[in-house]
């Protein structure tokens, strides 16, 4: 460990490993990593697997593994006053140790909402779609499915579709995105239903709209088929002599001089505190709930916070751990036929993913039938899907331990197939607060994720709209025979869980709008100090977060050297 670095990266996650390696591309700057856990991928054979995340993200606060935080909420009242587990990764690849590993990138003209959110301040650079593309295609490298290993009723169809994909520079860090070596044979039959119901298939999920139905990709490195991509930039940049990784340490606080100009950055290892210096930049990466905390821990932060804690305030800035925005799921099960439920050739079980099959949808008067609810859908950008369909394998029950919920079935041979209904057109902002003044301490989050009318869109659509009727000799028996709205809305709130997309706590928007961020992902009122991870995004897009994530570390390592 060096005394002084140029650049300090705060957590080794999706953002953190993305940008570190990026700035270390540079052999004349030196770059420390500073990453709580040494926990990773590479050690941790359960990350290798995608399915296997299934055993550890439930919603019950005892189901979690030693590379999760065990992230707890308080009672969420919309949410039966459960106190819910929440899922993030720990160690080097962060939360991409629990990944899903889907793939795909929001509509173009969601984008439309950060150009609001950054308009008004220093405009440039700027966040539409055509400023952002360039760097959701920098680094991935995409592998066509191979169809020789999935039964034929799962033919995997997909369009390569070059504008999404191109032939970019990526020989320094490729980006595996592929197609699972395994397809579900349900998803198959679920595609005809749909189709059946004039959903129309989509060319893909990555080239600026989401409408209809497809296979999707995910973040598989498909020549050994089951590889998760968490060590991509880490594994590549770690061959440099100028990046240090440094594990088990906690950072604790930004140290900066009178001129508000940071310049050091103190950290807890085993007994120890040590503080290194830097003399550019410090760039903190921590993630949704742990990047506001040391901002907050820093002395940047609504001031009365602070003070309850004792903590000087540098900068009031009331915008800090707000605004955390999120999505939601909830899925009805149903009983299927074992003989469509197989659990993927063995040669590939490692290459099970948790979903390969994807909808998206714009709620309209079908499902929603009242004024005030159709009226706030309307403002939505018209690309802009209100519903995401997940379909997967395995029965949810109440979301508490998914490992649980499936294995005790199984057992005498009962199988269930879902389709949930996930909310990508949320209303809901809500907070990350202090607990202590410790970085030790695990901050409280509240979601409240719960405008009620919202509940209800999903849960009917999921409900009612998805066409499983039509699979009818696959499903044996559904789950759940609850129809009207008022006790729909009581098994959604027992049993909804987080799609764990969390973000925008340190939200890039004016600071006289709560923001937290200019532009150019630079902390305000202070020098020195850029926030990039989830965190960083002014509203949540609709779909998976992760390419939303790269693209900003891409985007962020590229704007560094122009702001200095
Ligand atoms: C179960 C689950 C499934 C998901 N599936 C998908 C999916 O299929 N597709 C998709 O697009 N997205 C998915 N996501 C979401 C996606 O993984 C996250 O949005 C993304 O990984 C967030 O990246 P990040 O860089 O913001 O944070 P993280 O990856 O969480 O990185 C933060 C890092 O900072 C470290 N850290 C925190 N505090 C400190 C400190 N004080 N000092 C030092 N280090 C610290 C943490 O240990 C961690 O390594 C999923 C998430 C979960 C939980």
């Amino acid at each position: 460990v060096l005394q002084s670095y140029d650049y300090i990266v705060i957590g080794a996650g999706t953002a953190g490993a993305t940008i570190a390696a990026r700035i270390v591309e540079d052999p004349s700057v030196t770059v420390a990593v500073l990453e709580a856990s040494d926990s990773s991928a590479e050690n941790n054979p359960l990350a290798f697997i995608p399915g296997a995340d299934t055993i550890s993200i439930g919603s019950s606060p005892l189901d979690t593994v030693s590379y999760d935080w065990n992230f707890v909420t308080i009672p969420q009242t919309g949410a039966a006053n459960r106190k819910m587990h929440y899922a993030r990764g720990k160690g080097i690849g962060g939360t991409l140790q629990h990944n899903f590993m889907i793939y795909q990138r929001p509509t173009s003209d969601s984008f439309s909402y950060w150009i609001n959110a950054t308009n008004g301040t220093d405009f440039l650079p700027g966040w539409s779609w055509n400023d952002v593309y360039p760097y959701f295609i920098k680094s991935i490298i995409l592998s066509p499915p191979d169809n020789s290993l999935h039964r034929a009723a799962a033919t995997l169809k997909y369009n390569s579709i070059p504008a999404a994909y191109p032939e970019t520079d990526n020989t320094k860090v490729p980006l595996p995105i592929g197609f699972a070596n395994f397809a579900f044979e349900y998803s198959a039959t679920l595609q005809s239903a749909f189709n059946e119901l004039q959903y129309p298939n989509a060319l893909d999920f990555s080239s600026s709209t989401l409408n209809g139905v497809q296979y999707d990709t995910s973040t598989l490195d498909h020549s050994n088929g089951h590889c998760s991509s968490s060590q991509y930039f880490i594994n590549n940049a770690q061959k440099l002599s100028n990046l240090h990784i440094i594990t088990n340490t906690m950072a604790q606080k930004i140290n900066f001089d009178s001129n508000k100009t940071a310049i050091s950055v103190t950290y807890t290892s085993l007994l120890s505190t040590v503080m290194i210096n830097v003399t550019r930049e410090v760039i903190v990466s921590a993630g949704v709930f742990q990047s506001p905390q040391l901002l907050m821990l820093s002395g940047i932060g609504p001031s009365a916070q602070l003070q309850k804690f004792n903590i000087p305030v540098l900068v009031d800035l009331p915008g800090v751990g707000q605004n955390l925005q999120d999505h939601v799921f909830f899925s009805p099960g149903y009983e299927i036929n074992p003989s469509i439920y197989q659990f993927g050739h063995e040669t590939q079980i490692l290459n099970l993913l948790v979903a390969d099959f994807l909808g998206w949808q714009k709620l309209n008067e079908t499902f929603i039938s009242t004024k005030p609810e159709l009226s706030v859908l309307s403002t939505y950008p018209p690309l802009w899907p209100h519903i995401e369909y997940i379909s997967a394998g395995g029965l949810i029950g109440k979301f508490t331990d998914l490992l649980v919920a499936n294995a005790a079935p199984a057992l005498i041979n009962k199988f269930y197939y879902l389709l949930l209904g996930a909310l990508v057109a949320p209303q809901s902002r809500r907070s990350v607060t202090l607990a202590s003044n410790s970085a030790s301490t695990l901050p409280v989050i509240d979601l409240q994720q719960t405008k009620q009318f919202q509940l209800r869109c999903s849960g009917r659509s999921a409900e009612f709209s998805i066409p499983l009727h039509l699979c009818r000799s696959e499903i044996t028996a559904r789950n759940s025979s609850q129809s009207t709205d008022a006790q729909l809305l009581s098994v959604i709130q027992n049993s909804l869980q987080s799609v764990w997309h969390a973000s925008c706590t340190c939200a890039m928007q004016p600071r006289s709008n709560n923001g937290v961020l200019d532009p150019y992902l630079r902390a305000y009122g202070v020098n020195g100090v850029h926030v990039v991870d989830a965190s960083s995004f002014p509203s949540l897009l609709p779909g998976h977060p992760q390419s939303v994530v790269y693209m900003l570390a891409e985007r962020a390592a590229v704007m560094r050297p122009l702001t200095g």
